[in-house]
């Protein structure tokens, strides 16, 4: 899959303050911002990488925007547009640099909607991608903030988490951000010992009863891509010797061949078990427990994050609805208390399960708890535990329904906050009180 970058924004500006606030607030608009306090710094970076648009300072220490805008063009770089920031006392010399191809420029106090919205007339904004889609919780967050610096940069990772709780989807995202080559998952446990090893590292044909054809195994098919070894606590022993000797050396072998072939992929291992405890009970090699361990996700259970039940179950109503061709159904708020109060056990998996059959079984527009639960399970859910108390209960509702709005609206802060029926400042800082951010990191070029 190819990169869909965010549109770059290149921020020249010594001022601290006028700084960080342009920065928060045209992240929250989509754009990737590089800050720089010089000229000379933004100089370099604007000779090393392409920017949608360039936001400066007139007047800045040492080299001026001016100065600055005048030797890029000078050089006969294809410039991105540039917008200034002046002072009302140096009026003249931005009309100059209009003159000289400047794209545009504002006076200081400016109104900052009206400035976000004049860097987009530039052209400069593209919609941003979807984001990861993880989840709202800090835990998922910090995953999927992660994730594409782990796609760059991390050739071996570990995901752990209870059964349903997404690991492979994560590790599915983890291959969408690198981009490139086949995604191919084996689940250990499921193949028995006997063709395991034929499976990983393919057969030549009579290599065995059976083997009339020669078979690439899953590490020769995902050459260039990932290798999603799920259930990898079951692999035995003898296998992990030969699993290990692939990874250390990146070539394998196939059964009854000799040639060594070699082979180039991101492995993501998968387990709920703990393999700690596996290694200290001699089913798990420590050398390949200290090998495959070096990136760990570990994706917690939904019980532990409970701010991602009620965004994964819209999301669910919202994918149901797309694939059965039917009106996109709501949730009663006792319907919600009651799908955060269940401990689901079986993840996300169950979560999802319990939407679709709602979906197909229940014709009201408005589904109660009733549509997910019997009246026996409804009468023991336990009480909400820890935090979620109303408040809690009442944040988590609207941080869900503002980053649905916004993943509708493809980021479009004006156009969100319209469908909300609330300002582009409420909207802006609701955002930032909730933690929300529109996947920028995400889909970055790796930085040369
Ligand atoms: N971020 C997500 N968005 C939408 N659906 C998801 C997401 N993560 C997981 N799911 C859904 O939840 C279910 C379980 O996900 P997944 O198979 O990735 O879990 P797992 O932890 O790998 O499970 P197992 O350990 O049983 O293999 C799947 O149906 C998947 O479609």
């Amino acid at each position: 899959m190819k990169y869909e970058h965010l549109p770059a924004l290149c921020l020249v500006e010594d001022d601290p303050i006028m700084g960080e606030s342009l920065v928060d607030r045209f992240r929250l608009e989509g754009y990737a911002v590089d800050w720089h306090r010089d000229a000379r710094a933004a100089m370099a970076a604007l000779r090393r990488r392409s920017y949608a648009v360039v936001v400066s300072d007139v007047r800045l220490p040492g080299l001026s925007g001016e100065d600055m805008f005048r030797q890029l063009k000078e050089e006969a770089q294809a410039l991105p547009p540039f917008l200034f920031i002046t002072g009302f006392g140096s009026i003249d010399r931005a009309v100059r640099l209009l003159k000289e191809g400047a794209a545009d420029y504002v006076t200081k106090p400016f109104d900052l909607d009206e400035f976000v919205d004049k860097v987009r007339a530039l052209g400069a904004f593209t919609a941003a991608p979807a984001p990861a889609g993880l989840g709202l919780s800090p835990a998922m967050r910090r995953i999927a903030e992660a994730l594409p610096r782990l796609a760059r940069h991390a050739s071996t990772v570990l995901i752990t988490g209870e059964s349903g709780v997404g690991k492979e989807w994560v590790a599915r995202e983890l291959h969408r951000l690198a981009g490139g080559g086949a995604f191919v998952a084996v689940n250990c446990g499921a193949v028995s010992e006997s063709l395991l090893e034929a499976e990983l590292f393919g057969h030549e044909r009579g290599a065995f009863t059976g083997a009339v054809r020669t078979h690439r195994g899953v590490f020769e098919q995902a050459h260039g891509g990932t290798l999603f070894l799920d259930e990898i606590g079951e692999m035995p022993l003898p296998m992990q010797v030969k699993l290990l000797r692939a990874i250390q050396e990146r070539v394998v072998v196939r059964v009854g061949g000799e040639r060594a072939i070699p082979v180039s992929l991101r492995l993501v291992c998968a387990t709920h078990q703990d393999l700690k405890t596996l290694t200290e009970q001699g089913r798990f090699r420590e050398d390949l427990y200290y090998r495959i361990h070096v990136i760990h996700l570990r994706v917690p259970p939904l019980r532990e994050r409970r701010e991602d039940i009620l965004w994964f179950a819209e999301r669910f109503l919202e994918e149901f609805a797309a694939q059965h061709g039917t009106p996109r159904r709501r949730l009663a708020p006792e319907a919600e208390r009651a799908l955060l109060c269940y401990p689901w056990p079986g993840n996300l998996r169950e979560l999802r399960h319990a939407i679709e059959r709602a979906c197909i079984l229940c014709s009201d527009e408005t589904f109660g708890p009733e549509a997910f639960f019997e009246p026996d399970q409804l009468a023991s859910l336990p009480p909400p535990t820890g935090a979620v108390n109303l408040a809690r209960y009442l944040e988590a509702c609207e941080a869900s329904y503002i980053l649905h709005t916004l993943q509708r609206q493809q980021w479009q802060i004006g156009r969100a906050a319209q469908a909300l029926g609330i300002s582009r400042k409420n909207l802006w800082e609701k955002m930032v009180r909730h933690g929300i951010k529109p996947p920028q990191e995400a889909n970055l070029p790796p930085r040369r």
